[in-house]
């Protein structure tokens, strides 16, 4: 049986198809429980037998692992783009940020740091000195998405690697390929054995046997919100790790460059088919830039390829699954039976769904509070500023969010009024540089990533005192 390029034996495989043409691409293994049990425990064994690995083997083996995927960028680049829905252009991109993710994983394995403690701040502590380290706490249990299905391996891996955890990863079924091959990067970096599974499969099959295993001390989850909450019901007492779905806004005042507004509000909505854990759903536009600011989206947004994911000219491609497309088909045609009006798009041709605007969503619509995570965005004219953050508040998500505005008074007023875990000042909710913490507040997530945030949550600190 094919497994990304090599030959593996496995009692039961399952396809991996692209989404485009369902194509098979590759067989990969169905594993059991057993085979989730026998990576953890081997995990558990090398990541005690590896207890001693020195930073500076680590750091080394991270870089090598970048080398690797430089040396087969495309390989992984075409990967992506053909299990997964990204254009082949979105996935290049993809590829350079998870190579990123891993060269700062290297950085921060360096700057892994304690701090003495001055113990004689207290009476009666005057004859003690000492100070506090970080230690890894063991296996991770990482559970990851489809719409990233490098990077967002990489942001759980590379942290993972740098403090010298161990790992076991459970990619989403649909987009395993890309966890793989990550895997071989790591192999060929000479990654001591056992420290790095993937185990491929159904979540509701494997996630409660990887989540509840004694000797996983963190879950790692980044998908929606149904399966985190399962998944956080399951974990216990132990490190967790959410980052969760979102529902954007976008606020656009009177003030800012409008043409910036428009060029990155149809980039932040439709970037990756919409299916974005921080794509722009919604977007609040001041009344009087109202009506220009959605004639220039519309009008870009018809501008904009949709077809073929492996060709460089496209600039939107298929959704995940042709499930998918008709989910987000049926919600726009619900929105539009309760009053919303369709200003572009709202059409479907198997996985492909157009890239769509709808005005006037009324407010109980299903689309304005739940996730669409598809190409559609909802516009709306506002008042003013205190309206547009109070409706960006008024759902259950609280990821990140943009404003456009050249008046500062205006954009910290937004700053410290938006319930969310990012605020980008003249971008959309879909700026991110896998350096900064991420992640959110309400239903979005627990916790941040970003590398030196990962590394925080799978380290603990210990304190040493000595008595003199
Ligand atoms: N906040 C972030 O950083 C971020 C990033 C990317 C995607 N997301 C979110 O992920 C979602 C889209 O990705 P998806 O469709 O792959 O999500 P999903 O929740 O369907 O699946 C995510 C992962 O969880 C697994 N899973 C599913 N049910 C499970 C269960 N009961 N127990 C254990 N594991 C289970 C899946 O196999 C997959 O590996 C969106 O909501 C998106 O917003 C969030
Ligand atoms: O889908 C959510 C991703 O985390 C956003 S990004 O690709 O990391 O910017």
């Amino acid at each position: 049986m094919l497994l990304a390029g090599k030959w593996v034996n496995a009692s039961q495989t399952f396809g991996v198809y692209d989404p485009q043409d369902n194509r098979l691409i590759a067989h990969v293994p169905l594993s059991t429980k057993e085979d989730m049990k026998k990576a953890i425990d081997e995990a558990e064994k090398a990541f005690k037998k590896n207890k001693d690995w020195p930073t500076h083997e680590r750091i080394n083996v991270l870089k090598k692992a970048v080398e690797y995927m430089k040396e087969n960028q495309e390989l992984y680049a075409q990967t992506i783009a053909t299990e997964g829905s990204k254009t082949i252009t979105e996935a290049r991109g993809e590829v350079k940020r998870a190579m990123q993710t891993l060269e700062i994983s290297a950085e921060e394995a360096r700057r892994l740091k304690g701090e003495t403690i001055n113990f004689d701040q207290n009476e009666g502590s005057e004859n003690r000195v000492g100070y506090y380290y970080r230690f890894p706490i063991g296996v991770i249990g990482a559970i990851t998405p489809f719409n990233d299905p490098l990077n967002l391996v990489a942001h759980k891996v590379g942290p993972a690697i740098a403090v010298g955890n161990a790992i076991v990863v459970k990619p989403a079924s649909v987009t395993p390929l890309s966890a793989l091959l990550l895997a071989d990067a790591f192999e060929a970096a000479g990654l001591p054995e056992g420290l790095l599974s993937v185990i491929t499969g159904s979540g509701r099959e494997l996630g409660e046997t990887l989540v509840t295993h004694p000797a996983i001390k963190m879950v790692s989850f980044t998908g929606g919100l149904d399966a985190g909450k399962t998944v956080a019901e399951q974990a216990g007492i132990k490190h967790i790790g959410m980052e969760l779905g979102s529902n954007s806004p976008a606020i656009v005042l009177n003030d800012c460059d409008l043409d910036e507004a428009v060029t990155s509000s149809v980039g932040g909505a439709f970037g990756a088919v919409g299916q974005n854990c921080i794509g722009v759903q919604r977007i609040y536009v001041q009344n009087d830039v109202y009506e220009d600011f959605t004639k220039k989206m519309v009008m870009q947004t018809k501008a904009l390829k949709v077809g073929d994911k492996l060709l460089e000219e496209t600039d939107v491609g298929p959704l995940i699954t042709e499930k998918e497309a008709m989910r987000v088909e049926k919600w726009v045609k619900e929105a539009v039976e309760e009053g919303a009006e369709l200003l572009t798009g709202g059409s479907r041709d198997g996985a492909f769904y157009e890239p769509t605007i709808l005005a006037n969503v009324p407010d109980q619509a299903t689309i304005i509070k739940e996730e669409i995570f598809g190409p559609v965005v909802l516009v709306f004219p506002v008042d003013s500023l205190e309206e547009a953050v109070e409706k960006s508040n008024d759902v259950n998500y609280g990821l990140q969010a943009g404003i456009f505005t050249k008046n500062l008074d205006h954009a910290f007023y937004a700053i410290h009024n938006l319930h969310c875990g990012g605020v980008m000042v003249n971008d959309t909710s879909d700026y991110r540089i896998d350096e900064m913490p991420f992640g959110g507040v309400k239903n979005s997530g627990l916790g941040r990533e970003g590398v030196k945030f990962s590394i925080e949550s799978m380290t603990e600190p210990k304190v040493v005192s000595i008595k003199l």
